[in-house]
């Protein structure tokens, strides 16, 4: 069976806009995320506090993270690699962030310049302060079916990477398929072994587009008991270090999937396409949600 419900978790404005070649003018991502405040969704990735010179798209991070309007009940979480990313997040009034890792030690060299043993020590001192602050931390897993620099993954090393960072006290762990190479297949057999080491009650999937697997992959992970789903509004986005690697799923197209399994998610399927369309017309490309495509051809 289904679960009943579904937390959308928005990753749109971090993950969707890192990406992107052009600077985002700091008004139309706060712009972007009052947006998405409106349409229901609970949780909003908001921006990253990580190196300026890695990332020039999320330098603004504090402009952004004071600029919004926080709605009660919705959480507008972060992404820090380190302490000192952790300490300007809750500096600039987050109250939530993310920690991100990899199954991968190319990626996470690539991506955060250490190895992953080292990345764990990084993030152990992100737990401590964090915990110490009453701040909640949320732990990505890249490249949990594949990676752009060692190819196949095993769910051995997932599974590991995962339990430590749960263990560590990460109340969710999101498990991405970076460059969205899964398949339902792959994506079963990597939940299978994963859930025997973290429980199924604190399992994301965060999928990829760039195959046109997501919806598929995600639907397996339905099936077998996730209830937390990553996407980007209008499938925005891509990873700097994963070249090649397209959007998340659309939010559109997933709660359009979740709305026709009766899988409530609390979020404004029309507000949500608004929504796209405000960020697509200003960043000056097409969306890649299907179904709003298809709606503009009605
Ligand atoms: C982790 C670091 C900082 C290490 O970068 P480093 O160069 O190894 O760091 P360092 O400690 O040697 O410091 C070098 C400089 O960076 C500064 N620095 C150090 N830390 C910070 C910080 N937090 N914020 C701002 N500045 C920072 C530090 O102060 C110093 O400044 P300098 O003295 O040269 O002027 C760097 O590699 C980095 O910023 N990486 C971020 C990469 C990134 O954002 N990737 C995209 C997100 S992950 C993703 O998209 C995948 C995901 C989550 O969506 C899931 C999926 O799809 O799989």
């Amino acid at each position: 069976g289904y679960p009943k419900r579904v937390k959308v978790v928005e990753v749109g404005p971090r993950d969707g806009l890192q990406n992107e070649k052009n600077v985002v003018p700091t008004p139309v991502k706060i712009n972007l995320i009052n947006m998405l405040s409106e349409t229901g969704l609970p949780v909003i990735e908001a921006t990253s506090f990580v190196s300026p010179k890695w990332v020039p798209q999320m330098a603004d991070h504090t402009e952004v993270m004071q600029g919004i309007n926080k709605l009660p009940g919705i959480s507008y979480p972060v992404l820090t690699p380190n302490l000192k990313g952790f300490q300007a997040a809750v500096a600039a009034g987050a109250k939530e962030v993310s920690i991100f890792g990899a199954a991968s030690e190319l990626f996470t060299k690539k991506n955060i310049n250490c190895s992953i043993e080292e990345s764990l020590e990084r993030f152990d001192e992100v737990m401590k302060a964090a915990r110490e602050a009453s701040i909640p931390v949320r732990g990505y897993v890249s490249c949990v079916l594949g990676c752009p620099y060692e190819g196949k993954i095993s769910a051995a090393k997932v599974a590991e990477v995962s339990k430590k960072m749960y263990s560590m006290g990460c109340y969710e762990i999101s498990l991405g398929d970076t460059i969205g190479v899964g398949t339902p297949g792959s994506m079963k057999d990597m939940l299978t072994v994963v859930m025997k080491e973290v429980p199924v009650g604190a399992l994301a999937v965060h999928c990829h587009d760039t195959y046109g697997q997501a919806l598929a992959n995600i639907l397996v992970a339905l099936q077998m008991g996730v209830s937390v789903v990553d996407a980007s509004v209008a499938g925005l986005g891509g990873c700097p270090y994963a070249q090649g690697a397209s959007g998340n799923v659309a939010t559109e197209d997933l709660v359009y999937m979740l709305n026709g399994l009766g899988i409530h998610t609390g979020v404004d399927l029309q507000k949500l396409m608004d929504t796209g369309t405000f960020i697509c017309n200003a960043l000056n490309r097409r969306t890649n949600s299907k179904v709003s495509q298809a709606s503009c051809r009605l």
